[in-house]
């Protein structure tokens, strides 16, 4: 979505992960096109939102990026590169499975929503922590082990004596904690989160949000959080990627997009939940469903729902292109934003233009098409 040449280097604007048109497939008679030419780029310390309805691929992308992919899934294309803080690049499709297994821990680490599935039943807490500390740091003493299990515990809120506990004695919202710190164990410069919190209440959800938030300003670690809740992304969120039929249709900082959304897409997942400021205003959903992934989509997927769909939806694929907005970068994947097809009629055109003086529109560097 952006190319690195776009931003001053510095600090804050490290890229940590970089990811460039993806593409999966999960195979079957016809095959289901999941992830069409996704490219985003992880800054170090930030969240970066991925957003979007059910189905639009987001966890497939994650799964992707973690290499987790599974038969039927099959990744047709793309790179994926990570770079460590001393500037060393790896390429995560290179690796062999046991420096997957290193990477994947000591880089980058997952939360999925079923802290269940995460842990093993029939294992206490604290030896599921030494499982990972005896592989990754074999060179650690037990008694240090059991101390930086204790630390993790307090760190993320549980009491230190959980290690002893089972994961069947632990309350939803403490296992799910639990499955944070154990992501947090090896110091991870990445850690992804695919809806982590969607199976808990809200009063938890929201503890649980609020911790991550703290430990990331201490431990500087970045983080991909996925989840169709618009407004919980917007609120968490450094950037968002706005996710529709597989494809990446906005790209753009979360406060700014709030405020002013440029792909009719992203507007209707606007005007689909409350407004966090409690200002009442009337919720539409978007009307119509995503299209079906195995077929053979030709022009703009999001056309046949678009209040705005003009001549060229229906027949040219919008390509994602960087709009020169503050705050940025800033890109959307629609005709109305592009100079070669937007209509002359301004009332139509429902995004603002380009700021005054901003480049012209251009395609944003291992963007789809
Ligand atoms: N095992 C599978 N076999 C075939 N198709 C699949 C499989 N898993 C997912 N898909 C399809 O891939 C597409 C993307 O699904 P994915 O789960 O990645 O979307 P999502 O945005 O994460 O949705 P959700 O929020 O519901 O998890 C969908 O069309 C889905 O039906």
């Amino acid at each position: 979505m952006t190319g690195p040449a776009e931003h001053a280097a510095g600090p804050a604007e490290e890229t940590v992960l970089r990811a460039r048109d993806i593409h999966v497939e999960y195979d079957g008679e016809r095959p289901t096109r999941a992830v069409r030419g996704v490219s985003f780029e992880l800054r170090r310390g930030e969240v970066l939102g991925i957003a979007g309805e059910s189905g639009c691929g987001k966890s497939t992308l994650a799964y992707a990026i973690t290499r987790m992919l599974k038969a039927p899934a099959r990744m047709t294309g793309g790179s994926i590169a990570f770079h460590d803080r001393d500037g060393a690049e790896t390429d995560l499709l290179a690796l062999d499975d046991e420096s997957l297994r290193t990477f994947r821990w000591s880089r980058l680490s997952m939360v999925f929503q079923s802290a269940m599935n995460a842990l093993n039943p029939v294992t206490s807490i604290g030896r599921q922590f030494g499982d990972i500390f005896r592989a990754h740091r074999p060179e650690m003493e037990p008694d240090e082990r059991e101390k930086r299990t204790r630390a993790l515990l307090e760190m993320v809120g549980i009491d230190a004596d959980r290690v002893r506990s089972y994961p069947h004695e632990l309350s939803g919202g403490m296992r799910q904690r639990v499955v944070i710190a154990m992501a947090l164990a090896l110091e991870p410069d990445i850690v992804i989160m695919d809806e982590p919190t969607t199976a808990l209440d809200v009063v938890v959800q929201r503890e649980i949000l609020d911790e991550v938030e703290r430990l990331r300003e201490e431990l500087g670690f970045s983080v991909i959080f996925i989840t169709h809740d618009l407004g919980l992304l917007l609120e968490i969120s450094d950037r968002l990627a706005v996710m529709y039929a597989g494809e990446v249709v906005e790209y753009a900082p979360a406060e700014e997009l709030a405020a002013g959304a440029a792909h009719p897409y992203t507007q209707g997942l606007l005007r689909s939940f409350p407004d966090l400021t409690g200002v009442r205003r009337e919720l539409r959903g978007i009307p119509g469903s995503p299209p079906d992934l195995r077929e053979n989509l030709v022009g703009c997927a999001f056309a046949d729902r678009c209040e705005h769909a003009f001549e060229p939806c229906r027949s040219t694929t919008p390509r994602l292109l960087e709009l020169g907005r503050e705050g940025g970068p800033w890109s959307a994947a629609c005709h109305l934003n592009d100079p070669a097809h937007r209509p002359p009629a301004p009332a139509t055109d429902p995004a603002p233009a380009p700021a005054p003086g901003s480049p012209t529109a251009e395609t944003v560097e291992g963007g789809q098409r």
